[in-house]
């Protein structure tokens, strides 16, 4: 059977044509090219898992048409696509096989090429579905705290780690092992719905483990977005005290419950040269394991900062993503959840009269 290339070769994010790699080799290239400029920051979308993995499932079809109108029409280079977890606890991602053959069979070979697009995987069993839906980059995730690890993966924190570890050797088993990517997760960075506050130090370890274990990169994630900037400088204090290790394995993954994401961002970008952020088009989201939290981060805010800051991946267009957020958030009735959008589509109508 002929089997699609999925993802194939990058051991590190990809990146459209004029950004440059988060790879901490690049500040060469970067200041070559100019003494003043900042690097891009590189928007992951993961509106269609993080994103949908709370909503009331939608059908293939629809999951399928959204990620196609964030690599076709916004022109984001990295999505993730979906998860493959246990059906009946995320019974939205249910099909995440289906999704991604739809993908393989539709997206062009320039676009595939060009574009990552990542899958959450939570152990072997679950690796195993997504290898042979063909897919070679990966997502894992361990929470920072008893508590929200118990609940979300059913093992503990030591135990989850463990199950990384072994992903990575069976990936080291294939033949094309070269070719497979693996992001990680630290869920709970700040503060956890079942243990409460979570030390900067706990965290540090997890992701350290992550990283040693052969992560390209971190994913700090505020699952319940309780977090402010004081939480950030804390935390990434922590991180970049104890290690020789660049901002560029580091990247942050904000919930917008108490509106302070932009904020944090803006924190991380600024003050620690973090180039890496998650977000949701529309600000769909949550998680189905974490009571209180709600939707990531909007992409279109993310975007509407970082163009502000002159910090945008070129090619992203602002407006197209707009009418993405609002046509997802109407399946589910209601309007887009990015205040960024929701100024542009009332400009957009005022000005059409
Ligand atoms: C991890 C798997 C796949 C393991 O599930 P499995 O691989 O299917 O394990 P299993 O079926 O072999 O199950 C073994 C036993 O453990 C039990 N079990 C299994 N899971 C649980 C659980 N959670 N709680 C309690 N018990 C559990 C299960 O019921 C079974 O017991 P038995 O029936 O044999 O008596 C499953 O737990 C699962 O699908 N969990 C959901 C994971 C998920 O998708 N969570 C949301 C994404 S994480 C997230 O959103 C955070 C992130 C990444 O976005 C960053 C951030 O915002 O912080």
């Amino acid at each position: 059977m002929y089997k699609l290339t999925w993802c194939l070769r990058h051991s590190r994010p990809v990146f459209g044509r004029n950004s440059v790699s988060n790879n901490p080799g690049s500040r060469h290239q970067l200041s070559n090219f100019s003494l003043t400029a900042k690097k891009p920051v590189q928007i992951v979308e993961v509106g269609p898992r993080d994103g949908l993995q709370t909503e009331r499932p939608l059908p293939v079809e629809d999951r399928t048409e959204l990620i196609r109108r964030l690599v076709l029409d916004a022109g984001l280079h990295k999505v993730e696509v979906g998860s493959f977890v246990s059906e009946k606890r995320v019974p939205q991602m249910a099909q995440t096989e289906q999704v991604i053959a739809r993908l393989q069979a539709t997206l062009s070979t320039s676009v595939q090429k060009h574009v990552t697009f990542p899958v959450l995987v939570p152990n072997e069993k679950h690796l195993e579905r997504a290898l042979n839906a063909g897919c070679q980059d990966f997502a894992v995730f361990v929470s920072s705290t008893e508590g929200f690890s118990q609940r979300n993966l059913g093992c503990s924190v030591s135990e989850s780690l463990e199950k990384v570890d072994t992903i990575f050797r069976r990936l080291e088993q294939e033949p094309n092992r070269d070719a497979f990517s693996v992001r990680g997760y630290v869920s709970c960075i700040f503060m956890c719905p079942f243990d409460g506050d979570v030390s900067p130090a706990h965290v540090r370890q997890v992701a350290s483990a992550l990283l040693e274990m052969g992560c390209y990169e971190v994913s700090l994630g505020d699952t319940l977005g309780m977090g402010t900037p004081a939480h950030v400088r804390r935390l990434l204090d922590e991180l970049f005290g104890h290690e020789t290790r660049t901002a560029g394995k580091y990247a942050v993954h904000f919930h917008d419950t108490y509106g302070m994401a932009v904020a944090n961002i803006l924190c991380a970008i600024e003050e620690y040269d973090i180039c890496v952020v998650d977000s949701s088009v529309g600000g769909l989201g949550g998680c189905p394991f974490a009571p209180g939290s709600t939707g990531n981060v909007a992409t279109e805010d993310v975007l509407y900062l970082l163009q502000g800051l002159e910090r945008a991946e070129r090619g992203v267009d602002l407006m197209k993503l707009t009418n993405i957020g609002a046509w997802i958030n109407a399946k589910f009735g209601r309007e887009t959840r990015s205040k960024a959008a929701l100024a542009l589509l009332r400009k957009q109508r005022s000005d059409e009269g």
